[in-house]
Formats: C-alpha cells, structure tokens, sequence
C-alpha cells in the first residue's frame, strides 16, 4: 500500500468508498438480470417462467451454495430472445454502474446458456456490443466484454463455441470459465484456453470460489490465466498467496456473492482485508449483483463496515481494479490520476 496516502476521516469513509472511481472485473452480464426485467422479457417474448410475479421470484433468492443459485440463474436468463434483450440487460447494468463511479467494465457473458436455446452466438454478442459502444459515449464508461465457456459442459462445446464467435472477434477481448467449479477443474478447459493464447484473447477463469487451491494452481500453470475470479480459497495455501503476491496476479473477490452462497459465514469473517494486507492485488466486484443483494457500492460500502477497511484500503482497491483491467497504459493512467484528485478531495476535506 502506498506509504505516503494521506488519512482520511472514518465518517466520511462510506462517501470516499461511493466516490472513488473504479474497475468492475467480475459481473455476469446474465446476472445483472433484475426481477423485473425477467418478468418485462418474459411478457415481451411470450416466455413462461415458473413464478407468480416478481416477489416470488425474489423471494426464491435464498442459496446455499453455488449449484443452487446457477440452477435460478439460468432459469432467468431464458427470457432473452432478441438482439433488443441483450442490449436492454446491459444498457440496465451500465446505467448501474454509472451511478456507482465505475469508469470501466470488463463484463462477463454465457453464450452456450443461449445457444443451447437456439439463439445465435451473434445475436448475443451484438446487442452486449452495442450496448458497449453507447455506454462509452453516453455514460462514459469503457466497457468490454469477456466470453466465458460453461464448465459443466465438454472442451468439445466450448471449442464449438469458440467457431461460432470467432466472426465477432473484435466485439470481445477475452475469455473466462464459469459455471459448477468442484468436480471440473481447469485442466478440462487445457486445449481450447491454449487455442484462445494463440488467436492473442486474454484469459481469465473462475477459480477458487468452492474449489480448492489445487485449482487455482493449474488455472494460472495450465490455463495460463493472467488474472484469477473469486481466488478466496488461496488463502488456505500460503506458497500460492506467495506466487500470487510475487507475480501480482489479481483475484476478482466478489463479497456479496460469498456471502450468499455460503463461501463465508458471514461478511466479518471475508478474507479480502488480509488478501489486502499480504500485498495480493485483490479487487472487490459484484458477481451477479440482481442476485446477490448489490451493485459495486453496496459490495464496497457492506465489506468495508463488516471488515474494517480504511481509506488507504479503498485507495488501494481501486487502484487494484484499474492495474488488473485490461485496458491500455494511458487510459489506465488516466483513470489513476482521477482516482488521486478525487482522494485528494477527501484527504483535504
Ligand atoms: O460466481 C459464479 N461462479 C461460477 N459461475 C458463475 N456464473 C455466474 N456467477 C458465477
Ligand atoms: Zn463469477
């Protein structure tokens, strides 16, 4: 953490947090899919879904681990249909993450959850896109999108997925993996996350979440990822937290979701301040913040009052998110330099 930071006073620590400028680097556009808009798509489409209305819906948002949410998430994502859905669910987020100071996004998306429905990876991939390129001159938020292949599912379909997209190339800069983590570890994805290193996408995959460090291991050895989601169960194996620190791999830590599928207890006993404090280049991200109970603010503002993050910790998250985008030198240093006046704002005030 940067030594020379000046304090900033503890009551006003929530308005710093809200403030600052940020990266987003771990939210599921999928996720981001609120009550309502399913049941507007699913009127809009002629789609039936399996609740009365919007409260039983949200009143079927209790989880106990990570099966049980995906089951409810996919079900959800069943309403998008057309080019127009996607982009109304981005634009939503996008919207969202205005509000809440994030300058850029690095969003995920599940096109084999779409595909398997019959809705073509273009379909997807345009409206995402489109919503992208409105969100940069409208909102002024950069926004990119990450291409994440289901591992529930066969490397077969993930390279057949990978063809169907390879068209719209320049409409995602890289590729991630998600879905049911125990039972499908990272090697499965060995061959397709290597043709992915070849065509120059960045690589990215959950790890970590409820597998264990083993997993972790071979995401960053076999998968070659350059940044690890989740990553929170690191902390049992202290040589991994010392490559992790060593070669400033970041972890996109989501506390929100954690704390709903059961990863922790409860928000106390997160383990993102000593992530922190042994120097890993930790980020604090939504997940799917329809679900999970928040956007980017409310995962800030909730992990801070829980854990006991201070302004320098906020300074150090934010400048985390920006070092762990994959955006461009000169953008990122901008982005830095907003970050610095507007803790500078505080810190004199
Ligand atoms: O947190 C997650 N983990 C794995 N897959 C997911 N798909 C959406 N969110 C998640
Ligand atoms: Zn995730």
């Amino acid at each position: 953490m940067s030594p020379s930071l000046p304090p900033v006073a503890a009551d006003r620590l929530p308005e710093l947090v809200r403030a600052l400028p940020k990266a987003e680097l771990h939210m599921h556009i999928e996720g981001s899919l609120e009550p309502e808009l399913i049941f507007a798509l699913a009127q809009r489409n002629k789609v039936e879904i399996p609740y009365a209305d919007v409260e039983t819906l949200r009143h079927a948002y209790a989880f106990t681990n990570l099966q049980s949410f995906l089951d409810i998430y996919y079900a959800g994502a069943s309403v998008l249909i057309t080019e127009q859905d996607f982009y109304d669910m981005a634009w939503a987020y996008l919207k969202r993450a205005q509000a809440d100071n994030v300058v850029h996004t690095e969003m995920f998306f599940d096109p084999q959850t779409h595909t398997a429905r019959g809705v073509p990876v273009k379909t997807v991939i345009d409206g995402l896109h489109r919503a992208c390129v409105d969100a940069g001159r409208q909102l002024g938020v950069s926004a990119s999108l990450i291409l994440c292949f289901l591992r529930h599912l066969s490397e077969e379909d993930a390279f057949a997925t990978l063809e169907e997209a390879l068209p719209h190339r320049d409409k995602f800069i890289g590729v991630g993996l998600d879905s049911s983590e125990v039972g499908h570890p990272p090697e499965k994805f060995a061959r397709v996350f290597a043709r992915c290193r070849e065509l120059g996408l960045h690589l990215v995959a959950h790890a970590g979440e409820e597998g264990p460090p083993a997993y972790v291991w071979s995401a960053l050895d076999v998968l070659k990822v350059e940044r690890v989601d989740h990553g929170v169960q690191s902390s049992k194996d202290p040589a991994l937290m010392q490559r992790l620190a060593e070669e400033r791999i970041p972890l996109t830590v989501c506390p929100l979701s954690n704390l709903k599928l059961c990863v922790f207890p409860d928000l106390a006993a997160h383990n993102i301040k000593s992530l922190l404090d042994a120097g890993l280049v930790a980020t604090i991200n939504s997940d799917d913040p329809a679900y999970f109970g928040g956007y980017m603010n409310e995962n800030w503002v909730q992990t801070f009052a829980a854990t006991g993050l201070d302004a320098r910790h906020a300074w150090q998250l934010a400048a985390n998110s920006f070092e762990a985008s994959f955006i461009e030198p000169p953008q990122k240093q901008a982005y830095m330099e907003r970050l610095n006046e507007v803790y500078a704002r505080f810190a004199a005030g």
